[in-house]
């Protein structure tokens, strides 16, 4: 578990930490989110003991990283997956790594084995493709066997299959009771990927939560509704208090009413009532892009003039978190935000 407590970080005038508190649960995956400058990697930093916090802390299992006697054995990180020799091979790297954090050599090809690095464990590291980095980082944070993982950015530019496999590597540490946290812009990744969210934007909190309620109290309720007579079933709608809306037949679907803050239930039992057959009744859910950007729009400034990317203004709170964090007086603004999901990538890819 990790628990963090008033954490903050101050860069001069920067806050790039604003008294952020909230815990990652073990057995679960944690989806870290926040547009760019948010302080994610700071914040990463710090739980790792590579930073040190103006104010504030963060616990891992209850300790401070600095009081842990041998960190490889509770955490294990992959901040930056090119951070090896690239002339020295994967099994060499992480002899070196187990050597030098005291940590048995069988272990090295155990955790080879678990990333399916087996077979090129010889070659040069500098010849990997980005995936085979990936797995090699992944390697070396499994090393000590630890009960917490971090992951800043691990599907940053990797292949349809290597997001997979992370995917599920990851579901399979949470399954065996590790504290999974990790950091992505590549929000439907993370929407599939990740059990809970913690959501912070200008350093500060916006949501702790878990996926699925950050989407449904951003997006809230909407039932997609078809049938031969969509005119009556508007109007059944209107008298019944619901305000209903038409979408276009798509390549996915003829067109349809979607009919906003109803269940299925309502809206149903309007239509039987008035006696239209429908061929379709479905609870609608919004996507993580959707509520993500619903949630963080007073932190980011958007530069697409793409009305759908528009800031919700006065959007939901989630647990109790404030939302659209205003800046502090006087300090300089540490959020930057391009616009679209994909420019929301990090610019230097990591
Ligand atoms: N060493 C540093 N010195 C000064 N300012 C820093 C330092 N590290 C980070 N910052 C600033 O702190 C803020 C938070 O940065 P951080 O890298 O933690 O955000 P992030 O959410 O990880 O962003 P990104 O997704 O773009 O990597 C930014 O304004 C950044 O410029």
């Amino acid at each position: 578990m990790i628990e963090a407590n008033g954490l903050t970080k101050r860069y001069g005038r920067t806050l790039a930490v604003n008294d952020l508190t909230f815990t990652v649960q073990a057995g679960r995956v944690t989806g870290f989110l926040g547009p760019n400058g948010a302080g994610k990697s700071t914040t990463m930093r710090m739980i790792l003991g590579l930073d040190r916090p103006t104010a504030g802390g963060v616990r891992i299992d209850g300790k401070r990283y600095t009081d842990l006697k041998e960190p490889l054995r509770h955490v294990g990180a992959l901040l930056d997956a090119k951070w090896v020799h690239p002339n020295r091979s994967a099994r060499a790297h992480l002899r070196w790594l187990a050597v030098s954090n005291k940590l048995p050599d069988k272990r090295v090809d155990e955790v080879l084995g678990l990333v399916g690095l087996t077979d090129v464990a010889n070659r040069r590291a500098g010849g990997y493709s980005l995936g085979m980095s990936q797995r090699l980082g992944i390697a070396g944070a499994l090393l000590g066997d630890p009960g917490v993982m971090l992951f800043d950015e691990p599907v940053n530019g990797l292949d349809p299959e290597g997001i997979l496999w992370i995917r599920q590597f990851m579901h399979r540490l949470a399954d065996e009771g590790r504290t999974v946290f990790v950091s992505s812009h590549l929000l439907s990744e993370m929407a599939l990927t990740a059990q809970d969210l913690v959501v912070i934007g200008r350093g500060r909190l916006i949501a702790q939560t878990s996926t699925r309620a950050f989407i449904d109290a951003a997006s809230g309720s909407s039932v997609r509704v078809r049938g031969p007579e969509l005119d009556r079933l508007r109007e059944v709608m209107a008298s019944g208090g619901l305000k209903a809306d038409d979408t276009p037949a798509t390549a996915e679907g003829p067109a349809a009413l979607v009919v906003h803050g109803a269940t299925t239930d309502a809206v149903g039992e309007l239509a039987g009532r008035a006696g239209l057959v429908l061929h379709e009744l479905a609870a609608q859910r919004g996507s993580l892009e959707q509520a993500f950007i619903q949630m963080t729009g007073g932190d980011v400034e958007y530069r697409t003039g793409d009305p759908a990317l528009a800031p919700v203004a006065g959007a939901p709170s989630v647990a109790g978190a404030p939302v659209g964090v205003p800046g502090q007086p006087g300090e300089a603004p540490a959020s930057q935000w391009t616009g679209t999901p994909a420019a929301a990538r990090k610019a230097d890819a990591r």
